[in-house]
């Protein structure tokens, strides 16, 4: 009957353990789903803040929580609670009985605290220097053409190894100090267990317990202590856990999520910029300074200037992604902070120096990654004069093109670009060097869209070496040394400098810059 107790009751125990691991799986999930709804919009926007910040990192970082969350880690934070009760019941047994499971759970227990306190800093350092090495990496083998094809690889790949080395060490020295930490209490442990055995039996022989308590007294103990002794051996993944914790409270802390903007109506394309001035980020040098001009909706705007005279870092300005220190940029006089950040990025075309396309196929790449009519897509393709192109490719509009579209060539890709900077026929283009690598035909087809945003009265800004892009322009603005040089018409700018230079100290002034700056091709 006793036999047959005890099984049903180890049924219900198995029973118990199977549906409190289901619900820490299912909470798991939960976890998950919470936090990766709102995570990657700050992710981005903290990278965008501090490039170098490894801000990326902090997505495995959930992984690391859910899984101490829902594992062997939390099961035995759990299991610590009921620590108190073997432990009076323990001392029910024998207050000696109690007292040596008591001095037993306390001496485990600050071992754990010692365990943590002695490899708090090494595990830190390991865990900065994994993430270090895993940075470096994934920044260096992106351009793994380059390694290859200049045997860059013993170099890159000794400072790699410096990187993985520090984690090592630091690794090595945090295991052997919970290593030792773990033995002894080990030790403790069976000690304890021994202990015990030989209390009950002097007090049986005493008369005062039974040989039964005797027994009972040492499987209560043991439930008492292997909670305890458990979280040291979960300690290192415990301070796993609570770092990345910390570093997701610090991204959520120091990211808020975006305001709930009110959505203002479709824009004209008008865009004023004044003094408007940007930095490095984390640093106070300036990039652009005190920057003033204005666009009317539809106009279209080359911005020349020398390299690194801070046209790209304009145009970054003016689709929102370089914040400002100082100065305002209005869209139909709304800052760009008021404007509803998906609403706006709707209204917007951009097409970076860098092109910057994702794993995914054309069609997905040209609709952003938005559900989108194939009508839509095929029609910011034909703008982009693009769409001959694809059809030769062997998939087509559905062709994979890899990460970065490393499958296409240069100048495939930019025309892709371009394509994506069209879907949606955003009220505000702006193109960044679009025909950096365009052949003739390229050239051409970028000419006309240009000439067709024009005619639909939409505004383009556009950045360029070259002068041929120039005749589709009405305004140009010269940039220098991070500062607008002039603002002057296309027909202006390329007058040979001696005829500009007695009419109009300005222009006077841009000529030079004027005749530096654009590559007459
Ligand atoms: N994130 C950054 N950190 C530090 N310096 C930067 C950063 N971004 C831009 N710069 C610097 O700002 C200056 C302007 O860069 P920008 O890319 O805007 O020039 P550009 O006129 O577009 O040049 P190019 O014609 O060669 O593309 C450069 O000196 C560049 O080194």
């Amino acid at each position: 009957m006793i036999s047959l107790i005890a099984l049903a009751m180890l049924m219900v125990y198995g029973i118990m353990e199977f549906v409190r691991s289901r619900m820490l799986v299912r909470a798991g999930l939960q976890f998950d789903d919470v936090l990766t709804n709102t995570i990657f919009p700050r992710v981005v926007k903290a990278r965008l803040a501090n490039p170098n910040g490894g801000a990326e990192y902090i997505l495995s970082d959930i992984d690391k929580v859910r899984e101490f969350l829902t594992g062997q880690g939390i099961l035995t934070f759990f299991d610590a609670l009921w620590v108190p009760l073997f432990l009076v019941i323990c001392y029910l047994f024998h207050p000696w009985l109690g007292a040596i499971a008591a001095g037993g759970a306390i001496v485990i227990f600050v071992l754990a605290f010692l365990n943590d306190f002695t490899t708090k800093k090494q595990l830190q350092e390991a865990n900065n220097a994994v993430q270090s090495a895993n940075q470096f990496a994934g920044a260096v083998l992106q351009n793994a053409e380059v390694i290859k094809s200049m045997g860059m690889e013993k170099p890159l790949g000794e400072r790699w190894q410096d990187r993985h080395a520090t984690m090592l060490t630091a690794q090595a020295g945090a295991s052997d100090k919970a290593g030792a930490v773990m033995a002894f209490s080990k030790f403790i442990r069976m000690a304890l267990q021994s202990a015990i055995l030989g209390m009950g039996a002097y007090l049986a022989l005493q008369q005062q317990v039974s040989p039964g308590v005797m027994i009972a007294a040492s499987i209560m103990m043991g439930r008492a202590l292997s909670p305890v002794e458990q979280s040291v051996a979960q300690w290192k993944q415990f301070v796993a856990a609570r770092q990345a914790s910390q570093r997701m409270k610090r991204l959520f802390d120091s990211v808020p999520a975006d305001l709930e903007r009110t959505e203002l109506p479709k824009p004209v394309g008008e865009i004023s910029v004044e003094q408007f001035t940007t930095l490095v980020p984390g640093t106070r040098t300036p990039l652009l300074k005190g920057i003033n001009f204005q666009v009317p909706a539809g106009q279209t705007l080359a911005v020349v200037g020398p390299s690194g005279s801070g046209k790209s870092t304009l145009l970054r300005s003016l689709v929102g992604v370089q914040p400002a220190a100082n100065g305002t940029i209005r869209i139909d006089g709304a800052e760009l902070s008021q404007w509803n950040a998906e609403q706006l990025g709707q209204h917007l075309g951009y097409l970076p120096q860098d092109v910057k396309l994702f794993a995914g196929t054309i069609a997905e790449n040209i609709s952003r990654f938005r559900d989108a009519d194939s009508d839509d897509v095929v029609r910011a393709a034909k703008m982009a004069g693009v769409h001959e192109m694809i059809l030769h490719l062997k998939d087509g509009y559905e062709t994979q093109i890899g990460d970065n579209g490393h499958q296409l060539s240069g100048g495939q890709r930019q025309r892709v670009g371009l394509a994506r900077a069209l879907f949606g026929l955003p009220q505000i283009v702006i193109l960044d060097e679009p025909n950096s690598n365009l052949d003739n035909d390229g050239e051409a087809a970028l000419t006309d869209a240009i000439r067709s945003l024009k005619e639909i009265g939409i505004t383009v800004i556009v950045a360029t070496h070259k002068t041929n892009l120039l005749a589709v322009c009405d305004k140009v603005l010269v940039m220098q040394d991070g500062a607008v040089r002039a603002l002057t018409t296309p027909r202006e700018l390329l007058k040979p400098a001696e005829s500009v230079a007695p009419k109009n100290p300005a222009k006077a002034a841009a000529a030079p810059v004027v005749n530096n700056v654009v590559n007459v091709q």
